[in-house]
């Protein structure tokens, strides 16, 4: 079976497989066209009209020469009067034309660009947490940037450069038969190399085009991924080796580069050869029978106007094709990506919860990422609303797990994770994500004021509520002593935060959001002692009157919690209050001697 390589990525696909591309694709093409399918044709009418009035110029030439000119010398004005103004007015009008295509070609491309770009972003932020870990975020924004990009290029004058281009050579080959057959005889012959170096120059530019389009992604890719990871690299020493394979990723777009650049030199310059020949060879055959006289001088002037023209567009096209097939493969990708589904769906029938309480089950439930391998085996467990649970556990037994499926980031694979007695695959999305806020350690903070990002909790909260909410937790001094109190930008060029500020004003935005359970993976960075007095306090105003789920790191949390839960291996193996567990002098008990004993060491 013969294989293709169609990703920017080296995924193998067979021919099939590519043809479901191509139709993924056009089918995205289609939807984006429908909206201005109306505006589209207008266009196309205009490119049209744009061709025809060009295409006049050397017809009139002619017939000034040959019908005109001898009248003009037998007394008769009217004849190079009228041609002369119909010379102009085709000239005028095709000048007009061609300005109106280029705006409405562009109110076409502009508008189904914009199409694009909302969907691309809506459906990424759509898509289920389980796609964010796997596609890596360099691939992402190539989608966004310079597969869009190449999108524009194509519909910002590409698709209207070709239609003219193939529109003006065929209108050209047809006047130019009707003119005189047998020049038109010699054009078409002439047609044979060019086609040939056309067909030569597509082949190579195609591999060429996706050779560059990789070595691109590889390069922004990399980019990306090494300054996203730069506390990494700059830790570990690593710049001198990350900037080496830069630097060959770079050598490598340069090379692909100017092998392109090379072969459209190759194509260009074989393209005017072919040109210039033809010229010559309509001029040759033309002159000789001018000379016996069965050939008008002003048809042959015309029919070499023609010849000359007539390669030009084929040099455009040329051209084009590279961004066509940047476009193709851009378009490729970005259908690829719009045809993914999330793997959490929407319910079909969702149930309301309006008024959560808290109650969470885990019936039966198994799990395991993807078509990985399983890492919880089998948990059942009934949390009574109110009640705070501490997840401790050895790294990697499934704690984070526990609390993705808590807060419906991955659907499990058998069983049901139920709250209010509702499996959490039908409960209405918006109430769902009310009642359920799973607060992370990264405590991330978006650009914007302190109290916007305290609001992201509950958008329509008024500056009292987000107040209140930051007295609650413990923040409010300090967000009352930065130079703007809530109005402080917390970006970069803004106030810098510390991780645990950073996450005092995440408490505040998940106790504005008020939900029924709270799921907190609880920082393990070691925070200063003030700093950690005040976070605790923090938590414990957060966490009162509500179900929690917290993975916990400090022993004050462990203990001050309701019940303990120990995972190993994806299940629970102890489950009781942390005094009984201690009493108990099981996995909890080592664990418990462990924390006090590295306690009494670091104080
Ligand atoms: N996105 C993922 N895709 C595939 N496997 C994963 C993914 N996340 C976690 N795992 C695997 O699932 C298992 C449980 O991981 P989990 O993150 O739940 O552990 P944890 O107890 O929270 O560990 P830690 O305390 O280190 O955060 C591990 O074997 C891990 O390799």
């Amino acid at each position: 079976m013969s294989v293709l390589t169609s990703e920017a990525f080296g995924v193998e696909t067979t021919r099939e497989e590519s043809r479901r591309i191509r139709r993924r694709s056009l089918g995205l093409l289609r939807s984006l066209l429908r909206p201005v399918a109306g505006a589209a044709w207008a266009t196309a009418a205009l490119v049209v009209g744009s061709q025809l009035a060009a295409v006049a110029g050397p017809a009139l030439v002619a017939y000034g020469i040959d019908q005109a000119l001898p009248a003009l010398t037998a007394g008769d004005a009217q004849p190079i009067t009228l041609a002369t103004a119909a010379y102009l007015a085709a000239a005028l009008l095709g000048g007009l034309l061609t300005a109106a295509t280029v705006r409405a070609s562009a109110r076409v491309s502009q508008t189904m660009l914009l199409d694009l770009r909302r969907r691309v972003f809506r459906h990424t932020q759509r898509l289920s947490l389980e796609f964010h870990e796997t596609y890596t975020s360099g691939r992402i924004i190539s989608r966004q940037t310079s597969d869009v990009d190449a999108l524009r290029e194509l519909l910002d004058g590409g698709v209207t450069t070709l239609a003219s281009g193939v529109l003006a050579m065929l209108f050209t080959a047809v006047s130019l038969v009707l003119l005189d057959w047998r020049s038109g005889l010699v054009l078409l012959i002439a047609v044979v190399p060019g086609v040939v170096l056309t067909r030569w120059f597509q082949v190579r530019s195609q591999v060429q085009y996706r050779k560059q389009r990789t070595a691109a992604a590889r390069l922004i890719v990399r980019f990306v991924e090494t300054m996203t990871g730069i506390r990494a690299v700059q830790a570990f020493r690593r710049e001198p080796q990350v900037g080496g394979v830069y630097g060959g990723l770079a050598e490598d777009y340069r090379e692909t580069n100017a092998r392109s650049i090379r072969l459209n030199g190759v194509f260009d310059t074989g393209l005017t050869l072919i040109g210039n020949v033809t010229v010559a060879a309509v001029l040759l055959v033309g002159g000789l029978r001018a000379l016996d006289g069965a050939l008008e001088v002003g048809v042959l002037v015309a029919a070499v106007l023609y010849a000359r023209r007539f390669f030009n567009p084929l040099q455009q096209i040329g051209m084009f094709y590279n961004s066509f097939q940047s476009a193709t493969a851009a378009l490729e990708k970005v259908a690829s990506l719009l045809a993914e589904e999330p793997t959490v769906p929407e319910p079909l029938h969702p149930a309301r919860l309006v008024h959560a309480r808290g109650d969470v089950r885990f019936e039966d439930v198994e799990f395991g990422y993807g078509t990985g391998p399983t890492v919880l085996p089998q948990i059942d467990l009934h949390v009574p609303a109110g009640q705070s649970i501490a997840l401790v556990g050895e790294t990697g037994a499934g704690k984070s797990t526990i609390a993705k499926l808590l807060a419906r980031f991955y659907d499990v694979r058998a069983g049901a994770v139920r709250l209010d007695g509702l499996d959490l695959r039908e409960i209405d999305p918006v109430d769902l994500r009310r009642a359920v806020v799973m607060v992370t350690q990264e405590a991330y903070l978006f650009s914007g004021s302190v109290g916007a990002n305290i609001a992201l909790g509950k958008p329509e909260a008024t500056p009292a509520e987000i107040e209140a909410a930051a007295r609650a937790v413990g923040v409010h001094d300090l967000i009352v002593s930065m130079p703007d109190g809530y109005a402080t930008e917390v970006d970069k060029r803004g106030v810098r935060l510390s991780a645990g500020q950073r996450q005092l004003v995440s408490f505040a935005r998940a106790f504005l959001a008020d939900p029924a359970l709270l799921i907190l993976d609880e920082a393990t960075s070691s925070l200063d002692v003030p700093g950690e007095a005040l976070v605790q306090l923090g938590l414990q105003t957060l966490l009162a009157g509500r179900t929690s789920v917290v993975i916990a790191h400090r022993l004050s949390t462990v203990m001050g919690s309701d019940r303990v839960l120990v995972i190993e291996g994806g299940r629970i193996v102890e489950d009781g209050s942390p005094d009984a567990l201690v009493a108990a002098g099981g996995r909890f008990a080592d664990l418990h001697t462990d924390w006090q004993r590295s306690l009494r060491r670091s104080t």
